[in-house]
């Protein structure tokens, strides 16, 4: 058993903490964090009963594979952190988005075992997905064990560097993407009378439901579409609302800023 390190346990690292612990990847003891002033790794680490750092350097010292889900603006100062501490042997994984492995291999030189992954929020339940490149050195037994992790917590896609950041926007940030629409859904739902709580009920387990069935028989999109509109029905008559409004032009823009496509 690996033990795993995590610096920088916010919304994402929190998330693939809880989901490994989750899949019983990791035991909590098996798992050291540290995080930065605010005082809430310490209280993760006492719910989950995993182990504390009070330095980024301690997890360093105890751990074989180190998870960086830190924001890209305080990684430089991370990495120029624990670098003194790295071992060849250490599997160094970042989640930062736009943040390159040219930039990671620029601080810290010599070490050769770098891995970028983005995962998302949805791993906290064990269905992430997490898009990973690896850097031309990790061996292919390091990548197994990089690819083993991230599968305890949901699917993987190894892509080349050059498919990361679009990678990341659409299955990274799109989580906030659905997320508008479930709560848009439901407002609707509310607007016409059903009771909150009611509304989120529906508008979650229909989102779930449809994502579900398009991966389980390997449907496409429209095949879904088509099958729920039935002719005169209700259903067309709210799709041409949608493509009247735009719905698909705006998801396509959402996109290529998250991803800043020029396009
Ligand atoms: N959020 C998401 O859905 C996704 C995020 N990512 C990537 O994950 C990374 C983290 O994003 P996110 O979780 O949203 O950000 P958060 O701000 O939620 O989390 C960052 C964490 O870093 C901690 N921190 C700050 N300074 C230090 C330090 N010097 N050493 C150790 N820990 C520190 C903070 O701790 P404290 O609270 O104590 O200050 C905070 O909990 C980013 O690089 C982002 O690009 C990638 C894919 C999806
Ligand atoms: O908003 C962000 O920058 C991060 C990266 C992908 C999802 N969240």
């Amino acid at each position: 058993m690996k033990q795993i390190g995590i610096i920088g346990v916010g919304h994402l690292g929190s998330a693939i903490l809880q989901g490994l612990i989750f899949s019983q990847y990791v035991t909590p003891q098996d798992v050291f964090i540290s995080g930065g002033t605010s005082g809430k790794t310490q209280q993760i680490a006492k719910d989950l009963d995993c182990q504390f750092c009070l330095t980024n350097r301690a997890v360093v010292e105890q751990t074989d594979i180190i998870i960086l889900a830190v924001i890209p603006r305080i990684l430089p100062s991370v990495l120029e952190e624990i670098k003194p501490y790295l071992s060849g042997n250490q599997m160094i994984i970042s989640t930062a988005a736009s943040f390159t492995m040219a930039q990671i291999q620029e601080i810290l030189t010599s070490h050769q075992a770098i891995i970028r992954a983005i995962p998302n929020i949805p791993s906290r339940v064990c269905q992430g997905m997490t898009a990973i490149s690896p850097a031309k050195q990790v061996t292919n037994k390091q990548l197994e064990i990089v690819k083993q992790l991230f599968m305890a917590i949901g699917k993987i896609a190894i892509v080349d560097e050059s498919k990361l950041d679009i990678s990341s926007t659409i299955a990274g940030c799109s989580p906030a993407y659905v997320a508008l629409f479930i709560e848009a859904l439901a407002d609707a739902g509310v607007l016409a009378g059903l009771t909150r709580e009611e509304a989120y009920l529906m508008s979650k387990q229909a989102v779930l439901g449809s994502a579900s069935v398009l991966l389980a028989q390997s449907m496409l999109p429209a095949e879904l579409k088509d099958g729920v509109c039935s002719p005169g029905g209700t259903t067309i008559r709210g799709i041409a609302q949608l493509e009247k409004y735009g719905l698909r032009n705006a998801v396509i823009e959402a996109v290529k800023a998250s991803a800043k496509i020029k396009a």
